[in-house]
């Protein structure tokens, strides 16, 4: 019996394989590497170089492994991109998650484990989400991930299928232990951004916006450690396993950080200074967004590890310490 890890070669799907590994599963990957490395995934997985749509490779891996479940982290994640790109978004994100599920369902899988995001939620002002706060995808990579919870939802009423979907918040950090991280190039995310530019990887930070309305006027996210995370999907796996049912749950803290205690913890943390440029607000921003996640707190006994923002900075820094050898050494 193994789990099929899509998207395995990339940033969240490297940390999942490991998570999967140290717990003793046997863990299959299929990842078309647009995005991934080969390099970043465990090399006791059983890896494939492919497309979740390709049917005949779906449904070999899924009959060759034994798969059981599939965790499904494939896909194109980057907002703006969405917006000039949507046929394409919709494309990567919506037409072939449906042509896996039809696979999963063909070869007989019986649990899905789909990544959703918060930026499905209408997100109207500074409250914590929950996972009843209204969905109204503001961007084509919204709408994208939405419309695999809609197919996901009927298909389990149809087919001996059930699903988690979990909805994430800002993942941030890296494996603890120093075996994953982002390695993803031109990252805009800010812990990337601010780690690089700690490592002089870049001459300074921007910050969008400094007239919000928040308590130090820059925007707040809700930081989730990936390794709590990928945590987070195994425990719903063990659920789905053991007949639990279906699951919709965010995955955040229920607290957030502004930008500017983000840039203080990272200064603080690297023991070095770097400049920080005063920005106008990037389009689409959103001054405040923070996780109600008591439900995977409850419903999957879920005690996250990581969620002092020193150790999200700490672990990301020492990825960047990690890249820059690799690339000293290349
Ligand atoms: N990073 C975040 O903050 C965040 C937040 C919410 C949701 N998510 C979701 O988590 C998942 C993983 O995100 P990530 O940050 O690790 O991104 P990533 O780009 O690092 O990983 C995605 C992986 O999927 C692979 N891939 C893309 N399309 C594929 C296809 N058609 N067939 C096979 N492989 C394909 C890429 O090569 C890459 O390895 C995504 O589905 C994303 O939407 C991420
Ligand atoms: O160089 C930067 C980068 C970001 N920010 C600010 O930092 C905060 C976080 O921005 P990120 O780009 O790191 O993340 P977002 O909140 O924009 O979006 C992320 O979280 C969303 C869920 O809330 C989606 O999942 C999305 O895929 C993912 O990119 C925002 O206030 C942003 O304006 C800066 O000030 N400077």
């Amino acid at each position: 019996m193994a789990v099929l890890v899509t998207g395995g070669a990339g940033y969240i799907g490297s940390h999942m394989v490991w998570e999967l590994l140290d717990a003793g599963e046997d863990v299959v990957v299929i990842d078309n590497l647009s995005t991934g490395f080969e390099w970043a995934m465990a090399p006791e997985a059983t890896f494939y170089k492919g497309d979740v749509a390709d049917r005949r490779l779906v449904r070999r891996v899924i009959r060759d492994h034994s798969v059981d479940a599939i965790i499904h982290f494939a896909g194109s994640v980057v907002v703006p991109e969405s917006i000039s790109r949507p046929l394409f978004y919709y494309e990567n994100n919506t037409c072939k998650s449906r042509a896996l599920i039809e696979h999963a369902v063909a070869g007989g899988v019986r649990h899905f484990i789909f990544s959703s995001t918060a930026a499905i939620y209408a997100a109207g002002d500074s409250r914590p989400l929950d996972e009843e706060a209204l969905v109204a995808p503001q961007t084509p990579y919204g709408m994208s991930k939405f419309m695999v919870e809609l197919m996901l939802r009927d298909v389990a009423v149809a087919h001996p299928l059930d699903y988690a979907i979990l909805r994430y918040f800002n993942v941030a950090g890296a494996d603890p232990k120093g075996r994953a991280g982002q390695s993803t190039k031109g990252a805009t995310h800010l812990i990337k951004v601010v780690c690089e530019a700690a490592h002089g990887r870049r001459d300074h930070v921007d910050v969008y916006g400094a007239d919000w309305e928040t308590r130090d006027g820059t925007g707040i996210r809700d930081y989730i450690h990936v390794s709590d995370l990928v945590l987070a999907h195994r425990l719903a796996l063990q659920r789905l396993r053991n007949g639990g049912g279906n699951l919709v749950a965010n995955c955040g803290y229920g607290r957030g950080y502004s930008v500017r205690e983000v840039i203080d913890s990272a200064k603080r943390v690297a023991g070095k200074d770097f400049p920080v440029a005063f920005a106008p607000r990037r389009p689409g921003d959103l001054p405040s967004v923070i996780a109600n996640a008591a439900r995977a707190r409850k419903e999957l006994a879920w005690t996250p590890r990581f969620d002092a923002i020193d150790d999200i900075i700490e672990t990301s820094l020492a990825w960047e310490d990690s890249l820059s050898r690799k690339n000293s050494a290349a």
